[in-house]
C-alpha cells in the first residue's frame, strides 16, 4: 500500500504538486492520469524518495522510503526506461542492481525470461530499441519481487504485442495481491488495464474512484433509440417525462433513462424498435471532460490567414477556442450546479 498525505512540491515559484492525499491499494491496478505537466512524474519521484517533498508525506507499507532496507524488495519502479548504463549488457545491468540490493543472482535470469529478453541478455543495452529498453526497465522493477510496483508510461515504445503483454503482466501482478500504480496517456489502454483511477490536474487531486464510477460521473450517458414510427415514439417518450434530443441517422437520444424501461414503454404502445442501445462515453472522453480546465499546454488550430509564429488567441475566446469535447465538461458542471 502507498499512502500520500498532503504531498506538496514547489519548484521555485511553480507549485508542481499541491497537497495530494490518496491511498494506492493492493490487489487492483490503479491508473494515474493527468494532462501534461499535471505533476504525475514529480509525485512518483517523491513516492520513490528521488525528490524531496516541500510538505507532506509518503508511506510505503507504513514506512518512509528511506526507512526501507533493500528498497527494491518493497517497491519496484519503471520511471525513465532510458536511464540505463548503456555500456553494460542487459544481464550485467540487472546483476549490478541485484548485488547492490541483496537480491540473489538467480533472480536476474528469471526476470530476463519474464520480460522476453533472455536471447539478448549478453548484448549492450545502448543498442536496444525503445521497446527492448522498456522491457529491461520492467525487468529491473520486478527484480526484487516487490509487493508494490510503479510504472510511469510503461507502454511507451512497445508494439501491440508488447502492450498486450504489459497489460496482462500488470493485471497478473495485481491479481497476486500486489499494489500496482501506473501512469499513461494512452486512455484506451488504461481503460483496459486499470480498475481504479487517481486523476490530477495542475498538481491537485481531481478524482480518486473506480473506473466505472469515473466514466459515469464525468460523461453523458443516454439511450439511443430508432424506430420506423419515429414521431409516435418521440411523443410517447416525451409524455413519459424523458427529454429527447435528435441523434444521428434519424435516431434520437434519451438522457437519464433506462433502456429496459424504454423498451417496455415502446412495447406497451406497440411501437416497433430498430435500435435500443445504452451509450456511455469512453475513458478518454470522460478524462477530457474532467480535465478541460486543468490542461496546461493547449494546441490551437492555426487561425485562417495567421502568420507563422503569430500567437494563438487565448483558450475559451474566439475562433481558436479549445472545444469542450461534446460539451460534457459543461454537462457535468451544470449537474453539479457550479
Ligand atoms: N526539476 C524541475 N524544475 C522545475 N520545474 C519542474 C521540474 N520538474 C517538473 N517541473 C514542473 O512541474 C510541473 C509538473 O511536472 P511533471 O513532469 O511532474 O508533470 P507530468 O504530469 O509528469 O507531465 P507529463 O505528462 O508531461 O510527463 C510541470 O509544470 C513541470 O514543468
Amino acid at each position: 500500500m502507498i499512502e500520500l498525505e498532503g504531498l506538496t512540491k514547489h519548484y521555485g515559484e511553480k507549485l508542481a504538486v499541491d497537497h495530494l492525499t490518496f491511498t494506492v491499494r493492493p490487489g487492483v491496478v490503479t491508473g494515474f492520469l493527468g494532462p501534461n505537466g499535471a505533476g504525475k512524474s514529480t509525485t512518483m519521484r517523491m513516492m520513490l524518495g528521488l525528490d524531496h517533498p516541500s510538505a507532506g508525506t509518503v508511506r510505503i507499507d507504513g514506512k518512509h522510503y528511506r526507512q526501507l532496507v533493500d528498497p527494491l524488495r518493497y517497491i519496484g519502479a519503471l520511471l525513465d526506461a532510458q536511464a540505463v548504463h548503456g555500456g553494460r549488457t542487459a544481464y550485467h545491468h540487472l546483476l549490478c542492481l541485484a548485488q547492490s540490493n541483496g537480491i540473489p543472482r538467480a533472480r536476474v535470469a528469471q526476470v530476463l525470461e519474464t520480460v522476453g529478453l533472455t536471447s539478448v541478455a549478453g548484448k549492450r543495452s545502448k543498442g536496444f530499441s525503445l521497446g527492448m529498453g522498456q522491457r529491461l526497465g520492467i525487468a529491473a522493477a520486478l527484480l526484487g519481487d516487490p509487493r508494490i510496483l510503479m510504472f510511469d508510461e510503461p507502454v511507451n515504445g512497445l508494439d501491440p504485442e508488447g502492450i498486450h503483454w504489459i497489460r496482462n503482466l500488470m493485471k497478473g501482478l495485481a491479481a497476486e495481491g500486489r499494489t500496482v500504480f501506473v501512469s499513461s496517456h494512452l486512455m484506451s489502454e488504461m481503460a483496459l488495464t486499470a480498475d481504479h483511477l487517481v486523476v490530477i490536474g495542475q498538481g491537485r487531486l481531481l478524482a480518486d474512484t473506480s473506473m466505472a464510477d469515473f466514466i459515469a460521473r464525468n460523461s453523458r450517458s443516454y439511450v439511443r433509440v430508432r424506430s420506423p414510427e419515429h414521431q409516435r415514439l418521440r411523443e410517447v417518450i416525451t409524455a413519459a417525462g424523458h427529454p429527447v434530443q435528435a441523434g444521428p441517422d434519424g435516431s434520437f437520444e434519451v438522457d437519464g433513462a433506462d433502456a429496459a424501461a424504454l423498451g417496455e414503454l415502446a412495447a406497451r404502445h406497440r411501437i416497433t424498435l430498430h435500435e435500443l442501445s445504452p451509450q456511455q462515453a469512453s475513458l478518454e472522453e470522460a478524462f477530457m471532460g474532467l480535465t478541460a480546465e486543468a490542461v496546461e499546454y493547449h494546441a490551437h488550430p492555426a487561425a485562417p490567414g495567421a502568420a507563422p509564429g503569430e500567437p494563438p488567441p487565448p483558450a475559451g475566446a474566439g475562433p481558436g477556442a479549445r472545444p469542450d469535447p461534446a460539451g460534457w465538461g459543461q454537462d457535468r458542471r451544470r449537474r453539479e450546479g457550479s
